[in-house]
């Protein structure tokens, strides 16, 4: 058995049935092979054996009571990763799949992502299995208040720096933020995603989605393709799914489809992104509702879809935007999207294709950006947004947009530069994981053993 066998099957033995969290790690640990053959440094220094160990995991009760004056209890977690860079960073995700598995490996995945951005963040992820879905607004306040009576005191602007993700946006921040400031009596920046009236940056909004199209640009431009007039898919219909279409359309690409939970909805004139962000950002209804006000658009419920399938990775497209959740595309997904002449993959969610349609794009040289690279773009704008905090002034859209769009090109070179010192130039997952990784563990050296 390999140190890197050995390790994977250690993880699996002490943290049973976190199955995501295994397979972010088997995904890294096998790509950092190549790495470990050439510089025992990082082995000698068991620099792998501490990166998978959260510095600290912090597993809290969330008792609140709901409408119907009912009691409520659910569970809480924030797990600080890694502090090697820069304060822990990374989102809060409300959903009821969330459990420690899920954080883990989202919080794994974070430490390498925050350090291809370049900048001072650590990874951590938190959140709970609370479900927003059918919670009045006061039901969402009065959670995101329960929630925060404990991390209150695990977070700050220079510790621990929480975010938004899956089922946490403006107005569950905004509600967050509140009670740790009257918590704690302080007025800082230890949150990012926050509104523009009271502190957030220009373009957080729309960082990620922005960012994981600058991503796909430069993998095209590298082969001398572009994205103009190429029909695009994007799965999810969130944050990150919204702005991916918007900027797919800057780069006059026609986005064709999306999805959320329930189903999914083809529009082959393009998506109609005003109607969209009205159903989604302002409404908060169900995509199906899209198709009452765009006739020609089609519906798909997932009731319909083929049997372990995602029916919207069989649409025809030049390139593909998984940007809803993990695993949301597996192997025969991956086959089909390619089969029907798919050129470019650009991950917007985290960790969306499974490792063996991962392996199957990476084997068929398409381009293929890996969510830690591709969506790193929030997360380097939440430190665009803490900057602006701490020095307490304030950038125009075109400042962050230009400063995000130069991060994204320096991913990429980063990306693909190490993709090549190691013999596998396309090969875009190597690259991100050995640069990201060597940047965390060169400076744990320096650090020494804590
Ligand atoms: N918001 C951000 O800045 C960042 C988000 N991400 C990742 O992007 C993905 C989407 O996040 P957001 O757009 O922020 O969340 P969101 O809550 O705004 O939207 C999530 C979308 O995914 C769909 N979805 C969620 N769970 C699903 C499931 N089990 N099956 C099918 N569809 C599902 C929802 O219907 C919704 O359309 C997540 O993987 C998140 O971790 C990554 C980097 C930054
Ligand atoms: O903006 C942030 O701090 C976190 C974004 C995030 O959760 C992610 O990159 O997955």
């Amino acid at each position: 058995m390999t140190y890197i066998d050995e390790l994977l099957d250690y993880l699996k033995r002490t943290s049973p049935g976190q199955e995501e969290f295994h397979q972010a790690t088997e995904e890294v640990l096998h790509s950092l092979e190549p790495l470990f053959e050439k510089y025992p440094i990082y082995k000698e220094n068991k620099i792998l054996d501490r990166l998978v160990e959260p510095e600290r995991q912090i597993l809290f009760r969330v008792a609140w009571v709901d409408d119907s004056g009912e009691i409520q209890v659910n569970k809480g977690y924030r797990i600080e990763f890694s502090s090697t860079l820069g304060p822990y960073k990374g989102g809060l995700r409300f959903h009821p799949s969330v459990n420690t598995g899920i954080i883990k490996f989202l919080g794994f995945e974070q430490i390498f992502k925050n350090a291809l951005t370049g900048l001072q963040i650590g990874g951590g992820k938190g959140g709970s299995d609370f479900d927003p879905k059918g919670k009045s607004d006061r039901e969402i306040m009065k959670f995101c208040q329960a929630f925060m009576s404990e991390l209150y005191r695990h977070i700050g602007a220079t510790t621990d720096v929480p975010a938004g993700d899956i089922g946490v946006g403006g107005r569950e921040i905004g509600y967050m933020f509140g009670m740790y400031k009257k918590l704690t009596n302080r007025y800082d920046g230890t949150f990012t995603g926050k509104s523009l009236k009271w502190g957030g940056s220009l373009a957080r909004t729309e960082a990620t989605g922005y960012g994981c199209v600058y991503f796909a640009k430069n993998m095209l431009e590298a082969k001398g393709e572009t994205l103009k007039d190429k029909r695009c898919v994007v799965s999810g219909s969130g944050n990150v799914a919204i702005y991916t279409i918007e900027k797919l359309y800057h780069m006059g690409a026609l986005p064709i489809a999306c999805s959320d939970s329930a189903g999914m909805i083809l529009d082959e004139e393009g998506i109609d992104l005003n109607l969209l962000k009205d159903l989604k950002e302002n409404q908060r209804a169900r995509l199906s509702e899209y198709v009452k006000y765009r006739k020609n658009a089609k519906y798909t419920p997932v009731t319909e879809y083929p049997k372990g399938r995602n029916a919207i990775w069989s649409i025809p497209c030049y390139a593909a935007f998984p940007s809803a959740t993990q695993n949301e595309l597996n192997l025969e997904d991956a086959k089909e999207l390619l089969k029907n002449g798919c050129k470019c993959v650009s991950e917007g969610a985290n960790m969306p294709s499974t490792n063996e349609a991962v392996d199957y794009f990476v084997e068929q040289k398409i381009a293929y950006g890996p969510g830690k690279a591709a969506n790193a773009g929030g997360v380097a704008t939440s430190q665009l947004e803490m900057a602006q905090n701490a020095s307490m002034v304030s950038w125009t859209f075109e400042e962050v947009d230009a400063k995000l769009e130069q991060i994204m090109r320096n991913i990429f070179e980063s990306v693909s530069t190490t993709a090549a010192e190691f013999g596998q130039p396309t090969n875009f997952v190597l690259g991100a994981n050995i640069a990201g990784f060597r940047r965390v563990a060169d400076a744990m050296i320096e650090q020494g053993i804590v």
